[in-house]
């Protein structure tokens, strides 16, 4: 609908209105190339000029979306049809590029450049020795995931907070302030809601509030299940039975994902692991091989191959030149029908095997819908476009499949394998939920006022007690700022779209495998070489943002509405296998709300140190007698 900040002319010349639409077109692809071409150089070659000339490439592209929102404005949209409606609509609501004030836009622009810059350069030194730093990828990644060590996992963990956190709180204050008028200026009351705006759902946050609801047994009988298996390890000092568990322990820098927990928490040890990472590693598996394997997978389903220029000028592994990227794994369109690339820093795991497919996912879509006009080149709402690469995912991940391209050397298909493979999947799907659910949750708090800066730090750790059920290990203060330790509250990405993904990505699994011929239990449907099921999908995915999202839930699951049932349904024996194992426990983590974990040792790395030096000691005592 249309309002004051935008409002309608009164030309009424349907003919006009779709000539300019096909002149914006042909611009567009001219425009946003470049300018997205000087943001990948940023990105993969941090340094001030670069980031510079990205600033000023995004005000000269302000400036483009400008120029053409006037024109739109021109006409009188009434009486035309509805895709020269839809299009001109899409050229109305321009986001920052609608700022009146250039100076508030560049230096919005600048914060946000550095903000990103911030987090992509963060590192954590031990025993501040400047030869001994990690950055996030792959060093601190890889303690989050590996290490038991309750110390050196808080170190890890507060060291992060503290080199990308608080520093940002200031750039985040006032980047929220600059957020809020540039959603005013888009005819919306604050940022929230102008991101909420692209789904076209006027209840969403009631729908998602739902879905969380239907969801939240699932996550408190796994949460319940792995603080158990988690006091067995920390011992009573550290984890409360009836109380939340320390953010740091849950094998992932943020809690989102405990898939590294799985050698701690396996329901039947002594099956063969699910893991493909000792896989990866001892068959000597490239970054580039783990590519490969995916897009075959796409390709077997008939959808569209890698082009060339992907494999050209993709950046799939961290440069060892010195230089410094932005290493968060990201898929790039460049609006020009040609390139396509993902960016990551791929590490030779499981995790990052995934994550490659998720990325994958999102040049698909783009690769299915580069025919549309520019202005319709997007998922039919962002979780869809979420979506993509982790439904294949849930196919590729089953064991039947990873044995079947040789990525595991043995399965075992009985009750007790499926419930350790139930487990590993709900470490990842199911934990995330809360943690998928909170980030805009907080975020929406914080762009509606609700969370003044004095309290985002208190709100986050509110929420995350809340809805994830975990604790932070050390007593957190407004001197801290842990929202900005995750790469999307700096980078200014929202969230609510991966968890509608994570709940839509189940609907359209099951879908696709019905339409495969995929009769047993969802868990063990694996779509791979079904033309059919690739149809179905790519004809969803050929109408980028062109209907309302839907119709592009129609197209694929015959009904229109987001829904948790498929999720359940793939869960639903690891469900009873955890209600019967949690039937002693105290379900949830509301019971010892005095309780605190208690205070992490000083780390300085004097762990290795001192077994090592030990070890030495011991054989030189040995060899005087
Ligand atoms: C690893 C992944 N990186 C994002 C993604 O792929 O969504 C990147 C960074 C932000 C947006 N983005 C893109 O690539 C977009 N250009 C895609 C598009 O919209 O076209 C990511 O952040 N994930 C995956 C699971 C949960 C979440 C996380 O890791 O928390
Ligand atoms: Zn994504």
């Amino acid at each position: 609908a249309l309002s004051s900040t935008v409002y309608a002319g009164d030309n009424s010349n349907e003919t006009q209105a779709i000539m300019f639409l096909e002149e914006y077109n042909e611009r567009a692809q001219t425009v946003y190339p470049e300018s997205i071409e000087i943001s990948w150089t940023y990105n993969t070659d941090i340094t001030e000029a670069n980031q510079q000339a990205m600033i000023d490439s995004s005000l000269e592209v302000a400036q483009f979306a400008k120029d053409m929102q006037v024109q739109a404005q021109q006409f009188n949209r009434t009486g035309f049809s509805y895709d020269t409606n839809r299009q001109l609509e899409k050229l109305l609501y321009i986001g920052d590029a609608a700022m009146e004030d250039p100076d508030q836009l560049e230096e919005l622009n600048t914060l946000q450049a550095q903000m990103e810059t911030r987090y992509s350069t963060g590192e954590v030194c031990l025993n501040n020795s400047p030869d001994q730093c990690l950055e996030l990828e792959p060093g601190l990644t890889r303690i989050m995931a590996t290490s038991r060590n309750y110390d050196e996992l808080f170190w890890a963990w507060d060291g992060w907070r503290e080199a990308v956190g608080a520093p940002a709180r200031e750039d985040y204050r006032r980047y929220v302030e600059l957020k809020n008028i540039a959603a005013q200026a888009n005819d919306q009351p604050d940022c929230g809601a102008y991101w909420r705006s692209w789904y076209e759902t006027p209840d969403l946050q009631a729908q998602v509030e739902q879905l969380y609801n239907q969801l939240k047994p699932l996550y408190q009988q796994l949460h319940a299940y792995v603080r158990r298996k988690l006091y067995n390890v920390y011992g009573e000092d550290f984890i409360n039975l009836r109380g939340p568990i320390p953010a740091h322990i849950l094998g992932n820098m943020w809690a989102q994902s405990w898939t590294n927990l799985l050698d701690l928490v396996e329901p039947y040890p002594g099956k063969p692991t699910v893991d493909i990472t000792p896989s990866l590693v001892s068959k000597g598996y490239t970054p580039l091989q783990m590519f490969q394997v995916s897009d075959e997978f796409f390709t077997s389903l008939g959808l569209i191959e890698m082009p060339q220029e992907f494999w050209d000028k993709s950046m799939i592994e961290k440069p060892d030149d010195g230089r410094s990227v932005v290493c968060h794994a990201s898929a790039w369109d460049f609006y020009n029908q040609i390139d396509f690339r993902i960016k990551q820093c791929t590490d030779i795991t499981m995790d990052d095997f995934i994550t490659v497919h998720h990325e994958m996912g999102h040049v698909e879509y783009y690769l299915q819908y580069k025919e549309q006009p520019v202005v319709y080149r997007d998922g039919a709402n962002p979780g869809f476009h979420e979506a993509v690469g982790d439904v294949l995912a849930l196919s590729v991940s089953t064991p039947q499949h990873l044995y079947a391209v040789d990525l595991l050397d043995t399965v075992v298909e009985d009750d007790e394998a499926d419930i350790n493979y139930l487990m590993s999947m709900a470490l990842d799907k199911i934990a995330f939920l809360p943690f998928g659910y909170l980030m805009d949750l907080w975020r929406w708090g914080v762009f509606d006022g609700s969370t003044p800066s004095s309290k985002y730090n208190e709100d986050w750790w509110k929420l995350r007690l809340e809805y994830q059920g975990i604790i932070p290990p050390m007593e957190r203060n407004e001197g801290d700022f842990d929202p900005a330790a995750k790469y999307h509250i700096p980078a200014s990405v929202p969230y609510i779209r991966y968890f509608i993904s994570f709940v839509i990505q189940f609907q359209f699994h099951k879908s696709l495998c019905a339409a495969a011929g995929q009769e047993g239990p969802l868990y063990k449907c694996d779509i791979y070489q079904s033309e059919e099921a690739g149809t179905l999908l790519a004809d969803m995915l050929k109408f980028g943002s062109s209907r309302p999202w839907p119709e592009a839930m129609e197209a694929i699951t015959g009904q229109r509405e987001m829904s948790a049932v498929p999720l359940v349904e793939y869960f639903q024996p690891l469900i009873d296998w955890l209600e019967e194992q949690n039937k002693n426990e105290y379900i949830g983590w509301d019971g010892a709300p005095e309780w605190r974990p208690a205070a992490p040792g000083v780390w300085t790395g004097a762990g290795v140190a001192t077994s090592y030096s030990f070890t030495v000691l011991f054989v030189l005592l040995l060899g005087s007698f």
